[in-house]
């Protein structure tokens, strides 16, 4: 039967290695296209309908028309998530001015959110440029605490704000998928993620970084009732800036 494959994002940080090593592993993969990107890439491929399926940065889910959570699993954090930062030379109450990162969406606007409704602070947004602190994601913030006189880990303080953990992304689908799809596809997810020793043994040993205990325990991969609550506070809380965080 020759059947049009599923055109699936998947975000290009070793967060979501345990998904891509799920989905090259399982059957799934022959009704696959997979690509890897940046995520406010992925956020803009579903967006604009180039592909059907992808792990999406959660403030981009009202800009997505029919937009499904298709998967119990999600990239999040119970507290510190080690990877999603503000970095800065000052102390948080004596900054003026932020640059975000154009490779996030949601960290962008939980940064804005944490300023406003946690540190009660106003500040000046830009997306390039110098600035007193700067928000950055993924592998290129590893290693990087010590480095700066500053750092603040954005799903701890969301978690002391807000008693919940916090959503960065989730598997989206922007089409009716097949029933038979889904359960394949959530359950290569599952493998892959019951396979993170193998992954964390195939990555390189670093003394500024642990691997496993990032894809152990700061990484929160299980989509439950309190990550959706997460979810609704979190795009209630996007929707009282008023500006877009960012649109590369
Ligand atoms: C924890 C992370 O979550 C990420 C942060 C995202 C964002 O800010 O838009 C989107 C997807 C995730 O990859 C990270 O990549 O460090």
């Amino acid at each position: 039967m020759n059947m049009e494959k599923v055109s699936v994002s998947a975000v290009s940080y070793t967060n979501t290695l345990p998904f891509i090593y799920g989905l090259q592993h399982c059957p799934v993969i022959s009704q696959i296209k997979l690509s890897l990107d940046v995520p406010s890439v992925c956020a803009q491929k579903l967006i604009h309908n180039e592909v059907d399926l992808g792990i999406v940065p959660v403030a981009a889910l009202l800009e997505i028309p029919q937009a499904e959570i298709v998967s119990e699993y999600c990239l999040g954090a119970s507290g510190a998530v080690n990877s999603v930062f503000i970095f800065s030379e000052k102390p948080i109450q004596e900054i003026t001015s932020l640059r975000l990162d154009t490779q996030s969406r949601t960290s962008n606007g939980l940064a804005q959110i944490l300023l406003r409704n946690y540190w009660n602070r106003e500040v000046h947004i830009v997306l390039e440029g110098n600035a007193d602190a700067y928000v950055e994601i993924g592998d290129r913030t590893f290693g990087k605490k010590n480095a700066h006189s500053y750092a603040y880990d954005l799903s701890w303080y969301w978690q002391k704000m807000t008693g919940l953990p916090f959503t960065f992304a989730a598997w989206v689908a922007n089409k009716p998928l097949s029933a038979s799809f889904i359960e394949s596809f959530n359950q290569a997810l599952a493998y892959g993620l019951a396979h993170r020793e193998t992954i964390i043994s195939q990555l390189p040993q670093r003394p500024d970084f642990d691997y496993r205990h990032y894809l152990m325990e700061n990484i929160d991969y299980r989509y439950d009732e309190r990550k959706k609550k997460a979810v609704s506070e979190f795009l209630k809380l996007m929707k009282t800036l008023d500006r877009e965080p960012i649109n590369p």
